[in-house]
């Protein structure tokens, strides 16, 4: 089985001649050059992604939503009965949730991971349990080294099937009770930002139990004391689950030199810790929307990354990624489909 290092050492770099010649291609398509704006630079990046054969294409979507509970919720930093990860992670096997129901409207399918419900096994989910639940952060350390090094060579592999299994696509999502808490630990040690600058309301806790929310975050990184200069130091310590596995699902299609959508406040999160183990991975990251999450506009700062809507939501499971699966393919139809400047004898003239 392929180590880490060597999983990490094979992320490829972009194909920098594939990108200048599917500019060169853009800029001749029947419309004034640039004016399809980020379409454009978006499909200037698929076109650099190795695993995608030096042509933007999006033929095979996956949404892989990472479910987990976390030992924090105890603290009373979230409102939803915790519970409702289990539910709703058996939801996404009837098709009624909004990922569910967004990705259909893409094409995209949705793989939905047990990665450490607190929950027997869930019949239609994929099992990855690693625990029933995330020890409490506010405590002590989320999870043990080696059950993060373990979970993260395990989605990273599940990502490299399915990109053998011909998946060009993918998307991450999540579903965890709590989950806003550790995601806003790390976006604070990864960001410098403090606790009170990126905790949120998550899914609808009280304003007035913000400041105590913040609070859990500042006692979770002291108690911790998590390595800054190690991403995986930092997801075993105030993470969790669910986002330790979306870090391999990032990573895992990086390796494949493929692109992966990322969703809301907790991928952003996730995508800080891998940029901060291999920050090649950055190269395949597309952002989906700016989540309505506090600490959402730093985290996205932070990675460099500008978000491509802006549509308030907050609902995670991977509904941003599913909906941005959209814009990937309409860059890709721009690029294959549209006519030319040439064919229609239309000659602009430079406007430098
Ligand atoms: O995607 C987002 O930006 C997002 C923002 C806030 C909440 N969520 C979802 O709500 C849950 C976490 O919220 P909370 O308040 O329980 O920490 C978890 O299941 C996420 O999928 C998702
Ligand atoms: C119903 C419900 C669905 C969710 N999906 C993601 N987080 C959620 C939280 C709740 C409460």
């Amino acid at each position: 089985m392929q180590t880490l290092t060597s999983l990490l050492a094979a992320i490829p770099a972009l194909d920098q001649g594939a990108m200048a010649q599917a500019q060169q291609h853009i800029d001749g398509l029947l419309k004034p050059p640039g004016s399809l704006g980020r379409l454009e630079s978006l499909a200037v990046q698929l076109a650099g992604m190795p695993g995608l054969g030096g042509k933007p294409q999006s033929g095979k979507k996956a949404i892989i939503v990472m479910c987990a509970d976390h030992g924090v919720w105890h603290e009373g930093v979230a409102i939803s009965p915790q519970v409702v990860t289990a539910i709703q992670a058996a939801n996404m096997t009837h098709g009624t949730t909004g990922v569910c129901v967004l990705a259909a409207q893409a094409g995209a399918k949705v793989h939905v991971l047990d990665v450490g419900i607190d929950s027997d096994p869930i019949p239609g989910l994929i099992n990855m349990k690693v625990a029933r639940g995330s020890n409490n952060i506010a405590t002590g350390p989320a999870m043990s080294a080696t059950q993060a090094q373990e979970l993260l060579l395990e989605t990273i592999r599940y990502t490299r099937e399915q990109a053998a299994d011909g998946v060009q696509l993918f998307g991450v999502g999540e579903l965890g009770m709590a989950n806003t808490t550790p995601a806003a630990a790390i976006v604070s040690v990864l960001t410098g930002e403090e606790p009170e600058s990126v905790v949120g309301i998550g899914a609808n806790l009280p304003e007035s139990k913000l400041a105590h929310k913040a609070q859990v975050v500042r006692r979770a990184i002291q108690i911790n004391q998590p390595d800054v200069n190690n991403g995986l130091d930092v997801l075993a310590k105030v993470g969790g689950f669910d986002l330790l596995g979306m870090t391999g699902v990032m990573i895992g299609a990086a390796s494949c030199g493929l692109p992966v959508v990322l969703d809301g406040f907790l991928s952003y999160a996730s995508a800080l810790a891998a940029c901060r183990i291999e920050p090649k991975v950055k190269d395949y990251l597309i952002p989906s929307h700016l989540s309505a999450e506090k600490g959402a506009r730093i985290a996205l700062q932070n990675l460099g990354l500008e978000p491509y809507l802006n549509m308030g939501m907050r609902l995670g499971e991977g509904s941003g990624a599913a909906l941005a699966m959209q814009l990937v393919d309409a860059a890709c139809a721009m690029h294959n489909k549209m006519g030319t400047l040439a064919n229609s004898n239309i000659v602009l003239p430079e406007s430098k």
